[in-house]
């Protein structure tokens, strides 16, 4: 032994498990035999007491969990940070440890009340002393961790875990001697696994199996060359032999059944002060307002939930509660993340859902000039489709042109701003990255459509969501009243149909509302207009006779024989002059003067002289003719009303007509109230809209 090594632990006269607080210790409650433990606790310490010194702390009536002294806190040199448990069942042990090491002559540092930490048992010093590998995510906060760094004078790289069942770093993770780690990837996200990449050579990780991670082979206790543990298969001892390592195994079953092994119960108290003594934390923080209905909206909960699931940890300040029902809420958040990327991913991300920094930590926005035509800087922000600022020079700058999935390039001598896609990217032009200076402007009162009566309620949309079979009439009642509206003021309205709007013989009512005047562009490909076509000349729509429902002998050549005629004419509209095309959608397109964008594709036939073949061109098209649009109407087309929701801001209303729920869901999930998704057969789902439409047209004379 060339150093004094000592390690704390604690007789197991009082342990049983006795409450549930980790996945293992579920269905195990009163199922320990104390004299099995007691000796499987003697086989390990027995074995400690030949490569190192220990020492015992008294166990304590109604704290059974006490054996875990890997919990107590870390010591490194002379100093203990004492641990603050989470589960209230052990914080009853925090007095009688840090009675302990006191009297043992350690200054004992104290996190703030409401921050856990369980001590080593989330935090592991590489065994050259230098970096300090921190947990987060179940037990402890990641907010301890800079304390940590501070008090000890360490770096601290902070790792965090995903799987309920390792919930403690030492259950998966354990830094061994000479740079080597022993670890089950799997316990942890990508971003810590990029890091422990980053700081461990490939050769010097050890990576477990979940069978040997679920025998707590990482639960190790390495002393030299000795890596003492409870239990481990032959191929991992293999590969720690073979990296120099004595296996010792000494089964632990009982205590395993508390969720903890060798490493959990003892804890190395003679931790030397790091070599290199520099506190160093990668972890970053911001505060944000947040403000509206923050209850009941939910608002609040899917802020804290994405900090949460994006790797971050968040404090409550502040929190105003609006007492009446119309009042709303603020609150002062503190968001944490283990690194500055991941922080602007999550502040980004609150951003969008309204947040705002607070006044005096406002700043400018942070641009990078394009270096490469084409090409955003790598922190680029991404867009959205709600109205954004940017703090440019001192002052809030709207955003022109929003849309989402865009870069926002500003102009500091104008102070203007407006959104872009890479491809209109000028070298030179000053875009927007990271998330500092950026806010986004949400009504903070979208709960519900604020004023109006009842009977106003019910025609307005009641928030994004997925309608049930029951709510498809009423929302087609909503629909129909929109889009009456929206005529009458001289709105636009966008419709985006699917070749399936012909098949399901929803064409007739398309033309309708064509003629009427409700349909202000149509946007889609290819297809639609060959079928509708074909429909016109032919009566059939893909071979198929729509009217008798059955394929027509030779009836693909009808499909053909629809683009060779338009081909012919030299366009739609000049098949609609030379009197080739008497009827149909796009007839009544031509008649009405409704422009269309036809989006071309790889499977296209023919295609019509009409198609788009140039896709960046048809893009184009595309955004021209959704300017201005107040509804938009997606109908059974997966692919071109995503392509039109990416480029249309928030406020404009979005409906999503398919018979496929996946496709409604991904199409309506644009997290704003304006969108509404319905799961109904897009011919019914017209024939139900004229009839409406038809019936207020009524009330309309009637009441003239
Ligand atoms: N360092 C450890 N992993 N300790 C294991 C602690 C087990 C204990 N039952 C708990 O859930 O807290």
């Amino acid at each position: 032994m060339s150093r004094k090594i000592q390690f704390l632990v604690c007789p197991p006269d009082l342990y049983s498990v006795d409450y549930v607080i980790n996945p293992w210790m579920e269905g195990n409650i009163h199922k320990t035999s104390p004299a099995l433990a007691l000796a499987q606790w003697d086989g390990l310490v027995k074995i400690l007491k030949h490569h190192a010194e220990v020492e015992e702390i008294a166990p304590q009536p109604g704290l059974p969990d006490m054996v875990f002294t890997a919990n107590a806190g870390l010591a490194v040199g002379k100093k203990f940070a004492l641990s603050r448990f989470l589960p209230r069942e052990r914080r009853g042990e925090e007095p009688y440890f840090k009675k302990w090491f006191k009297k043992q002559g350690f200054e004992i540092c104290e996190l703030p009340p409401d921050l856990p930490f369980e001590g080593a048992g989330d935090a592991l010093l590489d065994r050259r002393g230098e970096v300090l590998w921190a947990g987060y995510g179940f037990r402890t906060e990641l907010d301890a961790h800079p304390w940590i760094a501070r008090w000890l004078n360490v770096e601290v790289l902070s790792l965090r875990l995903i799987d309920p069942r390792f919930y403690h770093l030492d259950t998966c993770f354990c830094p061994l001697e000479r740079g080597y780690l022993l670890y089950y990837p799997q316990a942890l996200d990508a971003y810590s696994n990029r890091l422990i990449e980053q700081r461990v050579p490939e050769e010097k990780r050890i990576v477990v199996s979940e069978a040997d991670a679920a025998r707590f082979a990482c639960n190790a206790v390495n002393i030299e060359d000795k890596v003492i543990l409870s239990q481990v298969g032959a191929e991992l001892r293999a590969r720690l032999e073979a990296g120099g390592f004595q296996v010792i195994e000494t089964p632990l079953g009982e205590f395993i059944k508390s969720g903890g092994a060798a490493k959990c119960l003892t804890l190395r108290i003679t931790e030397p002060e790091p070599p290199r003594r520099k506190a160093k934390t990668a972890v970053q923080s911001r505060e944000l307002k947040l403000e509206g209905h923050l209850l009941d909206s939910g608002l609040l909960e899917r802020a804290l939930d994405l900090t949460v699931q994006s790797g971050g940890s968040f404090q409550i300040l502040h929190f105003n509660l609006g007492k009446q029902r119309h009042s709303t809420s603020n609150a002062d958040i503190r968001i944490s993340a283990p690194s500055e990327i991941v922080l602007d991913r999550i502040v980004s991300q609150m951003i969008e859902l309204g947040a705002v920094v607070a006044p005096q930590d406002e700043e400018d926005a942070e641009l990078k000039p394009t270096t490469q035509l084409g090409v955003a800087p790598d922190d680029f922000l991404s867009t959205t489709i709600y109205p954004t600022e940017v703090r440019v020079k001192g002052e809030w700058v709207r955003v022109q042109d929003q849309r989402m999935d865009g870069v926002i390039v500003v102009d500091e001598k104008q102070k203007t701003a407006r959104c872009t896609l890479f491809r209109y990217l000028q070298l030179g032009d000053r875009v927007v990255v990271g998330s500092k200076g950026v806010r986004t402007v949400r009504k903070t009162d979208s709960r519900e459509v604020p004023g109006g009566s009842q009977a106003e309620h019910e025609f307005s949309f009641m928030g994004a969501g997925v309608s049930s079979e029951r709510r498809v009439e009423l929302t087609v009642d909503q629909i129909a009243w929109d889009m009456r509206r929206i005529r009458q003021q001289g709105g636009r309205v966008v419709v985006v149909p699917g070749p399936v709007v012909i098949h399901t013989g929803g064409g007739e009512h398309l033309s309708w509302l064509i003629r009427e005047g409700y349909v202000h562009g149509l946007l889609s490909g290819n297809a639609i207009a060959v079928h509708d076509i074909e429909q016109s000349l032919m009566g059939t729509s893909l071979g198929v006779d729509l009217k008798m429902g059955g394929s027509v002998e030779g009836g693909h050549r009808h499909h053909l024989k629809a683009i060779n005629t338009i081909r012919g004419c030299g366009s739609i509209a000049k098949a609609v002059e030379q009197g080739v095309l008497t009827r149909g959608v796009f007839y009544d397109c031509v008649k009405k003067g409704v422009p269309f964008a036809l989006a071309g594709s790889i499977r296209d036939d023919g295609p019509l002289p009409d198609t788009q073949m140039d896709l960046i061109k048809a893009q184009e098209e595309y955004s021209q003719l959704i300017k201005g649009a107040e509804l938009i109407l997606m109908l059974s087309s997966m692919l071109h009303s995503i392509g039109v929701g990416n480029m249309t801001p928030a406020g404009v209303k979005l409906v999503c007509v398919d018979i496929n729920p996946a496709v409604v869901t991904k199409l309506s999930d644009r997290g704003s109230v304006e969108s509404i998704g319905i799961v109904t057969d897009v011919g019914l789902f017209l024939n139900l809209l004229t009839q409406r439409l038809q019936k207020l047209q009524g009330t309309e004379r009637e009441g003239a």
